[in-house]
């Protein structure tokens, strides 16, 4: 069997309160394998989009250890970290956070910015995800002059054009009709038969079904 892309041990947040502290993640322990697609789902403050930045690298503030691609990031510096997030991994937001004073051209080429690439290589990357994504017609536009749909379909491309290994996704459908969200799972179905992992935290059961295996999470704790 091969190792494990993700690999969380014994992870824990809490933040302080009233003199005392106020428990968000407990104990995780949790293995992703390369290829699989992971539903995350339990009731509202369970901690579920916490453990999705913690995956994510977008939060830094919990104790415990985490291999990602067989790299320690618990012992990484903060500057390591993002450059092994920017290598590895894609997120998709509910609220979608595209640059609103950016075309949806412009907005998919900001991930290769990091990269040392030239010009037409990046051009090149935009026009394939645009093609991917039968946004062609709508490379000029901004995203306030987007659907809904069309503005994730956006968020998604941008989060995959640096060829992440895995795609974090948080209520990717949450702000979307359920034909549309209906699609972005559709999806997310392609592009995990053609090998990304994809961990997605959701509350509806339609989505969910589209994953392999359901993990729940209730009060910080992870459910066996
Ligand atoms: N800065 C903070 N200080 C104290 N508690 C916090 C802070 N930020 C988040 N929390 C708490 O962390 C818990 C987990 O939040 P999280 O957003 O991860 O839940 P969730 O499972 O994603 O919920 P939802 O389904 O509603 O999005 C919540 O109880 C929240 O109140």
């Amino acid at each position: 069997m091969s190792s494990p892309l993700i690999s969380l041990r014994q992870i824990e947040k809490s933040y302080p309160l009233a003199g005392g502290r106020v428990w968000v993640l407990r104990n995780i322990d949790l293995d992703i394998q390369p290829g699989e697609f992971v539903t995350m789902m339990g009731p509202s403050g369970a901690g579920k989009s916490t453990l999705l930045s913690v995956m994510g690298m977008l939060d830094a503030e919990w104790k415990g250890e985490y291999f990602l691609d067989g790299q320690a990031v618990h012992a990484m510096k903060l500057k390591e970290r993002g450059e092994l997030s920017r290598r590895t991994i894609g997120f998709v937001f509910q609220q979608y956070h595209l640059l609103d004073n950016l075309t949806v051209a412009e907005n998919l080429e900001v991930p290769l910015s990091y990269r040392d690439l030239k010009r037409g290589e990046r051009e090149a990357l935009v026009g394939d995800m645009l093609d991917r994504f039968q946004l062609v017609g709508k490379k000029d536009l901004f995203p306030s002059q987007l659907s809904g749909g069309q503005q994730q379909l956006v968020g998604i491309a941008r989060a995959l054009i640096a060829s992440p290994k895995v795609l974090l996704a948080d209520e990717p459908t949450g702000n979307l009709h359920s034909q549309q969200a209906k699609h972005i799972m559709e999806v997310f179905q392609t592009l995990n038969k053609q090998g990304t992992t994809i961990i997605q935290v959701t509350h509806s059961e339609a989505n969910a079904a589209y994953g392999h295996r359901i993990i729940q999470l209730a009060d910080g704790w992870l459910q066996k």
